[in-house]
């Protein structure tokens, strides 16, 4: 089975995918549309995208991708831990503090603003598809002050030093990353216990309708469907108009969901199911 992941080796989702799927091929991708697409179009199986931190909120890039652009299915979740370290070029690790840039993933950065802002205040930040490709950018240049936010996993793969240790500014430092794929039922190929189900549904409010979104929420609150998420992104079809992405704590069924899905119907509301999936600790 083939996996598709943002890479370069040793991202934070390099490690969620050893884990998910430790004995499948993993192919790195650039970017989270690549990844994206490569699943789109067949060429792998899944692909293992991030989606949500709890420092940093939405991945948009991703909702918005899977949204507009690729008719996938969430097959499952995983939820991982982030540890974010401070890495230099050893030639540089006797002078980190004289650093003149630091490198990294957007989500990465804003994790650790707080540490930036006290150790590091002043210096450039610069933007990377991933906090691996920031790591091996920084061992590919010894020659500028600079430095990378990454896990440890990357210090080792391309050889960094590791000066400050854990720089994330809250200890719940947690992401959530989902697998896509073309198939709507799972059999996502992994071998790990699932801690419970969820379903992801897209619903579009009718623009005319006095409290919809009231509406929206009290069909799944008097079914006692538990929403761990909800989220609203931009439809793109003008100022104003949004989508709602739901998370229900619960995997489909023959009847809440569907009866869920049918009020909201009859409210005017277009509901799409992005998947019903099991959701996992690694
Ligand atoms: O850049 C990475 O390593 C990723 O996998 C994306 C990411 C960035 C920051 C926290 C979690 C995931």
């Amino acid at each position: 089975m083939k996996i598709a992941f943002l890479g370069p080796v040793a991202t934070f989702t390099d490690l969620a995918v050893r884990q998910l799927f430790p004995k499948e091929d993993a192919i790195p991708f650039v970017t989270i549309p690549e990844c994206i697409d490569a699943a789109a179009a067949g060429d792998v199986d899944f692909a293992v995208v991030p989606v949500e931190n709890a420092l940093e909120g939405s991945v948009n890039i991703t909702l918005d991708y899977l949204i507009h652009e690729v008719p996938l299915f969430i097959v499952g979740e995983a939820t991982t831990p982030i540890k974010q370290h401070l890495m230099v070029h050893p030639d540089n690790k006797d002078k980190w503090e004289r650093t003149e840039v630091i490198f990294s993933h957007s989500h990465a950065l804003a994790q650790c603003h707080k540490f930036l802002h006290r150790e590091l205040k002043g210096v450039a930040s610069e933007r990377m598809t991933s906090t691996a490709a920031a790591a091996k950018y920084v061992m590919e240049h010894p020659d500028i002050h600079a430095a990378a936010i990454a896990n440890g996993l990357a210090a080792v793969e391309y050889g960094l030093e590791i000066v400050k240790e854990n720089i994330h500014d809250y200890s719940h430092n947690h992401t959530r990353f989902i697998i896509l794929s073309k198939m709507e039922k799972g059999a996502a190929g992994t071998s790990l216990g699932s801690h419970g189900e969820k379903t992801t549904l897209v619903v579009t409010l009718p623009s005319d309708r006095t409290g919809a979104l009231h509406q929206v929420l009290s069909a799944f609150s008097w079914r006692n469907l538990n929403l761990s998420k909800i989220e609203s992104r931009p439809t793109k079809t003008g100022l104003g108009n949004y989508f709602f992405i739901i998370d229900i704590e619960r995997g489909m069924d023959e009847v809440l969901i569907p009866g869920a899905i049918a009020e909201l119907e009859a409210l005017g509301c277009s509901v799409k199911v992005l998947g019903s999936y099991p959701s996992y600790k690694v």
